[in-house]
């Protein structure tokens, strides 16, 4: 069994990925040998993150804050607030956003697992280990 905690396991580890838009501090990740990765990500406010996880299903649960997704292949925008998840199921090109003086705090599940520092390349992706 694996018991870790944020505070505790997390936070301030390598576990511990910043950038300017986000800050995602990973759970679980491919060595725990689950299958999938867990992250709790708190999304900056004032970004628009451009993604397209072309290598990677994401399933992502808002448990903090107000925002949006935008659908690049349909044009419809989503309205993201606590208890809302979306599952990135066709690996769909997505700009998100948090609202104006918020900031969103995320809990993101991503198959395959993410290894570790992943962050993402110019169109928005993850990388698979080589
Ligand atoms: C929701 C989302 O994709 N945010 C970007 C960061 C990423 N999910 C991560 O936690 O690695």
């Amino acid at each position: 069994m694996i018991v870790k905690n944020l505070y505790d396991d997390v936070i301030g580890t390598d576990a511990d990925v910043d950038s300017k838009q986000w800050n995602s501090r990973r759970l679980l990740l491919a060595k725990d040998g689950m299958g999938f990765s867990v992250h709790d990500t708190l999304i900056k406010e004032g970004e628009d993150l451009h993604l397209w996880y072309k290598n990677h299903l994401e399933a992502v649960y808002c448990i903090e804050g107000e925002g949006e997704i935008y659908d690049k292949a349909t044009g419809i925008t989503h309205p993201i607030r606590e208890g809302t998840i979306y599952a990135l199921n066709e690996h769909d090109q997505h700009i998100l956003s948090a609202n104006k003086g918020v900031q969103m705090r995320m809990v993101c599940v991503f198959n395959p697992p993410v290894t570790g520092r992943e962050t993402h390349d110019k169109d928005g992706s993850y990388n698979l280990p080589e």
